[in-house]
């Protein structure tokens, strides 16, 4: 099962909000949608979910259009979207039935939920009478009671403390290694970066960066070469004239590869400025980030 987006196009009158996004992701394969606010993410989503028609381009599942009669996808929205005055579990039943599932399952798979996510007690609670974090717990059942295919996240850390995000993170590696296709939007890029081989960056519509993580990482133009810093190593880097970025005790140069680290640790060694610390390392995630939508 392969999800193909191609060429995909979404217009809201002047505003090109999705302009020519393409990618493939196989069963399994995890997406990072990354943006930053009004890039087209949501707008990407919402495609994907036929919830708004794409002006041009197509999107493919296992070979045919995509047709959402044929596949399940679970999405979990930015937004709370629970009903504030109904009970938790009237609207988790609600969810499934709408998926299509028989009576017996959906109660068996909201027992399942709940005692996973700790939640069993909750059940009669109106969502209203739940803090932020509990309601977004029950909004992550709402997204997996039925099993889906395709899984979209949009924010899903968002307002877990750490003991909720660690328990959300191995969901999330339960649901890529059960094959699910995935797709994740967040602003974090440590988590893209923990779940995502792949990768697309939007900007204004457009896919300014797109392809696996790793290659992207080893292809990049430059990479950090880090120094524990000192009075004598910054004075040094000043009168080398190179341009350096200190954090805290670190100081960063960018260097083209790794023989040009090398090169430099020699300047330093020939020099007799000594040298506590060096790491030579791919930029992160979020470097690139900032570079390609800046
Ligand atoms: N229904 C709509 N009518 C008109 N313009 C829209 C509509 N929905 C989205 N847009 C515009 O399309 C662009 C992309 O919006 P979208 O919501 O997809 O961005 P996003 O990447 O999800 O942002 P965020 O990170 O803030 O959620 C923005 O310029 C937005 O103003």
């Amino acid at each position: 099962m392969t999800l193909e987006v191609y060429g995909l196009h979404k217009f809201f009158g002047n505003v090109i909000a999705v302009n020519n996004l393409s990618f493939v992701l196989k069963r399994g394969e995890v997406l990072g949608l990354l943006g930053q606010n009004g890039a087209g993410k949501t707008t990407t989503i919402k495609m994907l979910l036929g919830l708004l028609k794409p002006d041009k381009g197509v999107i493919m599942w296992d070979g045919k259009k995509l047709d959402r009669s044929s596949v399940s996808i679970g999405y979990l929205p930015e937004e709370r979207g629970l009903y504030p005055k109904s009970k938790i579990i009237d609207q988790l039943r609600f969810f499934g039935r709408l998926e299509g599932m028989s009576k017996k399952s959906v109660d068996q798979s909201i027992n399942y939920w709940m005692e996973k996510l700790g939640m069993s007690n909750y059940k009669s609670m109106r969502a209203n009478e739940l803090s932020k974090g509990n309601q977004q717990k029950i909004q992550l059942i709402g997204t997996l009671l039925h099993n889906p295919e395709i899984v979209i996240l949009d924010e899903p850390f968002s307002g877990l403390d750490p003991i909720n995000a660690s328990l959300l993170s191995s969901i999330i590696e339960e649901q890529i290694k059960l094959g699910k296709t995935v797709i994740l939007s967040s602003h974090r890029m440590e988590q893209i970066e923990k779940f995502c081989k792949k990768i697309c960056i939007l900007k204004k519509g457009r896919v300014v960066l797109s392809g696996k993580l790793d290659e992207i990482k080893q292809n990049y133009s430059y990479r950090n070469f880090t120094l524990t810093a000192s009075p004598e190593t910054e004075q040094f880097i000043k009168k080398l004239g190179l341009p350096y970025k200190k954090d805290a005790a670190e100081i960063i140069i960018k260097v083209k590869n790794y023989d040009e680290s090398i090169q430099l640790i020699n300047l330093f060694k020939q020099n007799s400025i000594p040298i506590r610390n060096f790491q030579v390392a791919e930029p992160s995630l979020n470097e690139i980030f900032i570079e390609k939508v800046k």
